[in-house]
């Protein structure tokens, strides 16, 4: 087999999941910044990302799983309650290491079992903790029709995921644009 050309076997495609800073966190530039430096410093490239007010509707939708929760009100009441940041990221196990660095759910446990974790970092409460990131692939593709409803996974697999892999993209850092890492302009 030619040794140059690349072997691209299943586990070595990116994986892609959905990520959020919520809106009681966005309010507070620190954290902002400090959940930007954690995706760049762990490897995640920034695919698509936007500033958005979640409607009621849009956020129960999105909560689905949860409606019969005792939380499920004050959960779609803070989703709805300002901007939130979303992103997909790309990254070799995108989806558990982005749970991995979040932390667990619940902020008061965080803080005292993942004190390093976002979370445990700038969690305040149960519900106000911070971030959101898909729990599977068919989590993952439910929440990108909802939040990117032009995103299509199926055609960034095929024509933009190899040049994420070969590193031929750069973070766009320019402060008017948004913060995501776009193909070498070679490849747009
Ligand atoms: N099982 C159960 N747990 C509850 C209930 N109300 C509150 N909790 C739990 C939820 C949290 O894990 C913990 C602390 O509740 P808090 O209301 O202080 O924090 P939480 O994040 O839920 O609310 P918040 O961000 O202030 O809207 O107590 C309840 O009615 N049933
Ligand atoms: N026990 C709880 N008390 C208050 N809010 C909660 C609780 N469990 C979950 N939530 C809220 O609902 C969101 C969705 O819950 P879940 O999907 O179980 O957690 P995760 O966001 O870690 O995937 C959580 O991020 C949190 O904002
Ligand atoms: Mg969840």
């Amino acid at each position: 087999m030619d040794s140059r050309v690349p072997i691209i076997t299943a586990s070595s495609c990116l994986e892609l999941t959905l990520a959020m800073i919520k809106p009681h966190a966005t309010k507070v530039p620190y954290i902002v910044k400090g959940v930007q430096n954690i995706i760049i410093s762990n490897d995640f490239y920034i695919v698509r990302s936007k500033q958005m007010t979640i409607s009621p509707d849009l956020a129960e939708a999105f909560y689905k799983e949860h409606k019969d929760k005792f939380f499920y009100n004050r959960l779609i009441t803070l989703m709805s309650s300002g901007i939130s940041h979303v992103y997909i990221l790309a990254r070799q196990n995108a989806i558990k290491k982005w749970r991995e660095i979040m932390g667990p759910t619940k902020v008061f446990k965080a803080k005292i079992s993942h004190p390093h974790s976002i979370r445990g970092q700038f969690g305040l409460t149960d519900t106000r903790n911070v971030t959101h990131g898909s729990d599977s692939v068919e989590s993952f593709k439910k929440e990108v029709s909802l939040l990117f409803p032009e995103f299509n996974v199926n055609k960034w697999y095929e024509t933009e995921e190899i040049h994420f892999r070969s590193n031929n993209e750069y973070f766009e850092s320019n402060p008017r644009a948004r913060k995501q890492h776009r193909l070498a302009p070679f490849l747009q």
